[in-house]
């Protein structure tokens, strides 16, 4: 390729370094201009005050700083993306377009409604791998097929790697800087009031440097993670989530480590431990690509027939679930835990997916929803893969007939309450015996420690061996079409 000019169009990789669209796009052009729009086809539906569009804000900053430093600049538009895009396309006069891929539906229908558009004009549109280590059918059975189980995924991932260690290699960007369009009359980013958001604080140190800076501290302790990271009141995890869903980090950069620490040992157990968790990551991003119908119904269609509970009985215990009023500790400090800072922690996910689902009885999707609302780090692919594996209906699923007791859970992985009383202050006072199941605690006791239950505290909203005795009910209509 030998074009003229490119434009980069930036969405889900917010970077400047081992970027795959950036590095082609300054390899084969003369002039490269960059570009981000802030979608009204997404944000439309976002409330005003969104933790997420202050993160992406505060990205867009460092990464203009960064591109500033490098030669160039970002242009960042507020509108429609297809339209944005087509019309800097043609004020620019570029021949093509460079993204990075995006496997959910709607991107890959935007993206071919986007490349068609161009092609009218003349113009290219290219689509690069860059957000997951194996995209598509890369990584298949020997019957050729996409695997539906993760661990013979990962071994496979594994073994594909090890015969294509070039997968890892990263995409240069300040050898071709000399390409990139300067800043000529390039206006200032927009506020996030410009564009109709309420500004503020990340969530999150953002940007690449946010994205090092905790990578950097979560590697000094990686050796433990096998550990820690079943522990919600530990900071045990890499919380790298958000930086991975909005590209401030590479994919490979964080591969690529984490072997440098399994080959030299510094990692200890946790390296690989830790690397099987990013190949969860591209497995999710796989099933979606491979099985676009999960994105509305269950993965194994026997799972469809299973009836979840509605009506207002269902409403109210779902919003008892979102508000943190279920009377289950554990699951109502993460509940707390999510509204109030947009993050929770990977056990504390699979118990209240589980606890929505197998408790409560209502439906995976609704559950989903809420969580793609709230989570700091929400994507498709891994968001809808947790919650079919919480609700049995998905691949490589909790069988449905093991359903997680949330006082077990709590006195298991939160042992002396410390994460509870974090997010419930109200049962403070409750020694860690007490705190998992304060319904179980008698009365005066409670009250000499504060706690009225159905006042300070609710009691619990159903009682857990009926709901799972209904569980176990509700799924038998499956029960013969699969087995487990
Ligand atoms: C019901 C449910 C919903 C979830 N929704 C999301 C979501 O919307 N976005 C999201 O990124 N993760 C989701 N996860 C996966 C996981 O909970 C988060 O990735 C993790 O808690 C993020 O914290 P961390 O960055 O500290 O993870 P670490 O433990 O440090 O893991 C490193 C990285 O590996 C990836 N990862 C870890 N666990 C998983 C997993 N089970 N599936 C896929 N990738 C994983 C993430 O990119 C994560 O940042 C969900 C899990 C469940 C059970």
């Amino acid at each position: 390729m030998n074009l003229s000019k490119s434009l980069v169009w930036f969405r889900r990789d917010l970077r400047a370094f081992d970027h795959a669209a950036l590095h082609h796009a300054l390899r084969c052009s003369q002039q490269v201009f960059c570009v981000f729009v802030y979608d009204t086809d997404i944000l439309d539906g976002l409330p005003r005050d969104d933790r997420r569009l202050r993160f992406i804000h505060a990205s867009l900053a460092s990464l203009d700083e960064e591109l500033r430093r490098l030669g160039g600049y970002l242009i960042v538009r507020h509108g429609s993306a297809r339209d944005e895009v087509l019309a800097l396309a043609n004020e620019l006069g570029v021949d093509a377009v460079h993204t990075c891929a995006d496997y959910e539906p709607l991107a890959i229908a935007r993206d071919t409604d986007v490349a068609q558009q161009l092609a009218a004009q003349g113009r290219a549109f290219h689509s690069y791998k860059d957000q997951v280590i194996f995209e598509k059918d890369e990584v298949l059975t020997l019957a050729g097929q996409p695997y539906s189980v993760f661990t013979p995924y990962k071994n496979a991932w594994l073994k594909r790697l090890a015969a294509h260690p070039e997968t890892l290699a990263a995409y240069p960007i300040d050898a071709y800087a000399h390409a990139f369009a300067p800043p000529a009359s390039a206006p200032a980013l927009p506020a996030l009031e410009d564009i109709g958001f309420e500004s503020g604080e990340p969530p999150l140190p953002a940007g690449m440097e946010g994205a090092e800076a905790l990578f950097e501290a979560f590697v000094e302790d990686i050796a433990d993670y096998g550990r820690a990271r079943d522990f919600p009141a530990e900071d045990g995890t890499s919380r790298l989530s958000t930086h991975l869903r909005f590209g401030t980090t590479s994919i490979r950069h964080l591969v690529r480590t984490a072997r440098q620490l399994m080959l030299s040992g510094a990692g200890g157990t946790g390296a690989s431990v830790w690397l099987s968790e990013l190949i969860w990551r591209d497995f999710y991003a796989m099933v979606l690509s491979q099985n676009p119908h999960v994105v509305e119904r269950s993965f194994k269609p026997a799972f469809d027939a299973v009836q979840w509970d509605i009506g207002p009985d269902a409403d109210a215990l779902f919003a008892a679930w979102c508000e943190g009023r279920t009377g289950y500790p554990l699951v109502d400090a993460a509940m707390v835990q999510l509204n109030t800072t947009g993050f929770m922690h990977n056990r504390l996910r699979m118990v209240t997916a589980s606890f929505l689902t197998k408790d409560l009885g209502i439906d995976w999707r609704r559950g989903e929803r809420y969580f793609a609302l709230k989570l700091n780090d929400y994507e498709l692919a891994s968001n809808n893969g947790g919650w079919q594996w919480a609700a049995s209906t998905g691949c490589d699923a909790q069988p449905w007939f093991r359903i997680f007791n949330p006082v077990t859970q709590s006195t298991r992985f939160d042992a002396r309450g410390e994460f509870i009383r974090r997010y419930l202050p109200q049962l403070a006072k409750l020694d860690g015996k007490q705190v998992h199941a304060p319904w179980l605690v008698k009365p005066e006791v409670l009250a000499e420690r504060g706690v009225v239950l159905g006042q300070d505290y609710p009691a619990p909203v159903v009682d857990h061996d009926a709901a799972r005795r209904r569980t176990l009910e509700r799924f038998a209509v499956v029960k013969k079409a699969v087995s487990v």
